[in-house]
């Protein structure tokens, strides 16, 4: 049996800039601080369930829902530990209605930062997995000045890197250039992130759809049809499997290692669906594609979406190619808007 190479993630990162000797290392030095961030929050994540330590804020975020400790907590570890190594110009986060300046003192680099600081933060008091989902532009404004919004409006193909932290049974930590999916599982003694999934590839079709069937009477036809198709059909001589997290970044976890398809479709109640274009969409849109996976909104690759708003919605159909191609051909054929 081959043995597996000891790698740690800080080293995965620097021996992947040596490969490129054009690069100057910022996307490293963000990388690497990245991981810390995350180690920062996978600790807070796990004493979430001390009784003193959960709770409510009170307040409502932007989108009309009330805000867990836990969410600011990220939010404000994100820009604690990313804005001041002089990388960026401008970042953006689920938990904020506006783009995040940087400091008036510090340096502007020509980088651009988006999070969703907490995905499936409904699910903490349960001690469901959880996530962080990051995404890195190039900045478009010119000047040195500070980034504007349209910096952070870019389509989903620009992205330089993209990646996603679940604390799960385990901490896991995937990023991807756009070229190669890696995967890091925290070591909770040794407090570091070691390579466990080298080069992760999607398998082309899969047994397991995910999707809130809550919202069964609101779903286009199309959608309705394919799902129906699932339950009475076989994968591999065994019936289909229903799995739904509702933590996207879990949901899309599973998807990309087991195969599959991750729904949350835009229907008669929400038409664009729930989840975020620029935090959610485009980042897992950029993980599953480099391992060889696809993502549309039904009818259009989410990468090539121009978000027009920062907290802008999109449906998302996301997976196995083939899985995902076979729903596209279900929402066509039903002639049903979707
Ligand atoms: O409860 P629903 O409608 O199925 O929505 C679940 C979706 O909402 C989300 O929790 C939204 O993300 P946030 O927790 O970051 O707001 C996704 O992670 C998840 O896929
Ligand atoms: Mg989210
Ligand atoms: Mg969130």
């Amino acid at each position: 049996m081959a043995t597996k190479r000891f790698m740690t993630l800080p080293r995965h990162i620097l021996e992947g800039e040596k490969a490129h000797p054009e690069a100057t290392g910022e996307l490293s030095s963000i990388l690497l601080q990245l991981g810390l961030a995350a180690k920062l929050i996978s600790l807070e994540v796990n004493k979430a369930g001390l009784a003193n330590i959960i709770g409510f804020t009170g307040q409502e975020n932007v989108h009309g829902e009330q805000v867990k400790k836990l969410d600011i907590f990220a939010h404000e570890m994100l820009i604690k530990a990313m804005d001041h190594g002089g990388h960026f110009c401008v970042m953006a986060s689920e938990e904020e209605e506006d783009i995040i300046h940087l400091p008036p003192n510090k340096k502007i680099g020509k980088y651009v930062l988006l999070f969703d600081p907490l995905d499936g933060s409904s699910n903490i008091d349960a001690n469901i997995s959880i996530g962080t989902i990051f995404s890195i532009y190039k900045r478009i404004s010119t000047g040195n000045g500070p980034g504007t919004l349209e910096d952070c409006l870019q389509p989903g193909y620009k992205q330089e890197v993209a990646g996603y932290i679940v604390y799960g049974s385990s901490t896991i930590f995937v990023y991807t250039t756009g070229h190669g999916v890696y995967g890091f599982t925290l070591d909770p003694a040794f407090g570091e992130f070691l390579l466990s999934h080298d080069n992760i590839k999607i398998p082309k079709n899969g047994r397991i759809y995910s999707l809130n069937e809550g919202n069964y009477f609101s779903w286009p036809k199309g959608l309705k049809d394919y799902i129906k198709y699932l339950q009475s059909n076989y994968y591999d001589g065994k019936p289909y499997q229903a799995r739904y997290v509702g933590s996207m970044v879990a949901d899309i976890h599973r998807t990309l290692l087991y195969g599959g398809i991750f729904i949350y479709p835009g229907d008669r109640r929400n038409p664009k669906g729930k989840l975020r274009l620029c935090y959610e969409c485009n980042p897992m849109a950029f993980i599953v594609e480099a391992a060889g996976g696809r993502a549309t909104d039904g009818k259009q690759r989410i990468l090539e979406k121009k978000p027009e708003a920062l907290h802008e919605r999109t449906p998302i159909y996301i997976g196995s190619e083939e899985d995902v191609l076979l729903v596209e051909k279900f929402l066509r054929e039903s002639r049903e808007a979707y």
